[in-house]
């Protein structure tokens, strides 16, 4: 991990260590770009033939049932149920209190607007599965959608080398009552839920997080259909000062190392002995890690930044845009002010990231490659659009239609002033303003 002195960092240097591009990226686009052509093309015969390539399953059928799932979850260790049980609650609980009714607004009498949520009615959901099975992202995506009320739920998630998923995942279908899920990963499972297959249905909005492929593919998909955000390998940045605890720091480093070799772990700190305490703790847990290769390599690709006071130090972090930010330090309250681009924030020392991953109640679905400065992270508002009304009272229309009549000349649109125009007049030759306002 290298380090740099934030005061000798040079504005194209910032740029550079905060952008997140990688070499073989074109690759990666033409790559995707065959895929989802093909998909397109030749339908569920490709799924069948990338999985084969890709994931090295022959698969017999692209989908598990419901009779399949409840089989598979059956062979879930009584823990590991109860903490996908207690995870399901309180992700429940905190997307739930996001459904709110908004208020009608009488913006001049008689003129009243509001907004009414809708579900997207069919959504496609991503659960990765590659380097490692994620059933917590299956909690992430599907809890808000069905509170949202989405009535048609398109679960995908590569096969695993059984050609079926794990216990954990199956057991997730089974509380979440969704009824089939598709054994299809990476960039062709966002095309068959784009395009629709045989098999796959067609959504409208896709979501989920996943590798580079998966990823790009999204984003190439938009022209079709809408997408949650660029949620890619993950990434964190620890600002920490002399308060925090280096070895706390280490391990919140290595858990988002160990989920690709791409991740991103980021230190930023007010203090030198505080990063080689944390360089030496990152050796130190590395070492009996199951996946020491893939988080070295993610560590080794990821940095650490000298900065002179906790100030400068979130200004770094507002230009790097993190997925997760930890603020290790006492101070934290301080801070929050300071906050402008970040996917989700962790505060004290005593706020490990995992818990935002797994169980805290908020949502880990969250926006990568400093997608952050624009995209919010999954919520149950991703899952509804929002519909404006309105409605005039007469009193209402001769308050505000000379002003439409007035903007509709401006721009030279005679047919929209008119559909004004007409509505006054005729209340003129009715005799002023129409007898009953029905507001509501
Ligand atoms: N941002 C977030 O919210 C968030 C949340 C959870 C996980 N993640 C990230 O999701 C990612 C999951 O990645 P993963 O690889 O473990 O699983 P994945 O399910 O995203 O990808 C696996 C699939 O990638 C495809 N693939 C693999 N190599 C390929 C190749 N050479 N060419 C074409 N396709 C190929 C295969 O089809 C395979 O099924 C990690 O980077 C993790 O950090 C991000
Ligand atoms: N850290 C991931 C988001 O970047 C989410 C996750 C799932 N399982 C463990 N972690
Ligand atoms: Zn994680």
């Amino acid at each position: 991990m290298k380090i740099y002195n934030y005061k000798d960092l040079s504005k194209s240097k910032i740029e550079e260590l905060c952008s997140r591009q990688i070499e073989d990226d074109k690759l990666v686009e033409e790559r995707v770009a065959d895929i989802i052509s093909t998909v397109k093309k030749d339908g569920d015969q490709a799924l069948f033939n990338f999985a084969k390539a890709f994931d090295k399953v022959e698969l017999e059928k692209l989908f598990l049932d419901t009779g399949e799932l409840k089989a598979i979850a059956s062979a879930i260790p009584a823990d590991a149920k109860k903490a996908i049980d207690t995870a399901y609650q309180n992700i429940k609980t905190f997307h739930q209190s996001q459904l709110k009714t908004e208020d009608k607004i009488e913006t001049m009498p008689g003129v009243v607007c509001w907004r009414e949520s809708r579900s997207i009615e069919k959504v496609g959901l991503y659960i990765p599965g590659g380097t490692a099975v994620l059933p917590s992202t299956f909690l992430m995506l599907a809890t808000p959608a069905i509170i949202a009320g989405c009535k048609e739920i398109v679960v995908c998630s590569p096969p695993q080398n059984d050609g079926k998923t794990n216990c954990y995942l199956a057991y997730c279908a089974v509380l979440l009552g969704i009824e089939k899920v598709y054994l299809i990963g990476g960039a062709q499972a966002v095309a068959a839920m784009a395009f629709g297959t045989e098999s796959v249905p067609q959504v409208y909005k896709i979501f989920g997080p996943g590798n580079r492929y998966v990823t790009t593919a999204k984003t190439m998909v938009q022209n079709k259909v809408a997408i949650d955000m660029p949620a890619g390998p993950s990434e964190v940045l620890v600002i920490a000062d002399e308060t925090a605890n280096s070895a706390f720091i280490a391990a919140d480093l290595l858990a988002q190392a160990e989920h690709g070799t791409d991740s991103q772990a980021i230190l930023v700190a007010t203090s030198e002995e505080i990063i080689n305490q944390t360089l030496k703790e990152i050796e130190n847990q590395l070492a009996i890690l199951p996946r020491k290769d893939i988080a070295a390599k993610a560590i080794a690709n990821s940095y650490a930044v000298l900065a002179e006071n906790l100030e400068q130090a979130m200004q770094f972090s507002n230009e790097y845009a993190p997925e997760h930010l930890i603020l290790a330090t006492e101070q934290f309250q301080s801070l929050i002010p300071l906050i402008i681009n970040a996917g989700s924030v962790f505060l004290g020392n005593f706020t490990p990231e995992s818990v935002g991953d797994y169980a805290s109640g908020t949502n880990h679905t969250l926006p990568t490659s400093g997608f952050a400065k624009a995209y919010s992270g999954v919520s149950t508002d991703a899952f509804l659009k929002k519909i404006t009304f309105q409605q005039l009272s007469a009193t209402g229309l001769s308050n505000i239609g000379p002003t439409v009549e007035i903007l509709a000349a401006a721009e030279g649109l005679e047919a929209h002033k008119n559909a004004v125009s007409i509505r006054l007049n005729f209340e003129s030759e009715v005799g002023g303003p129409m007898s009953e306002d029905k507001t509501t």
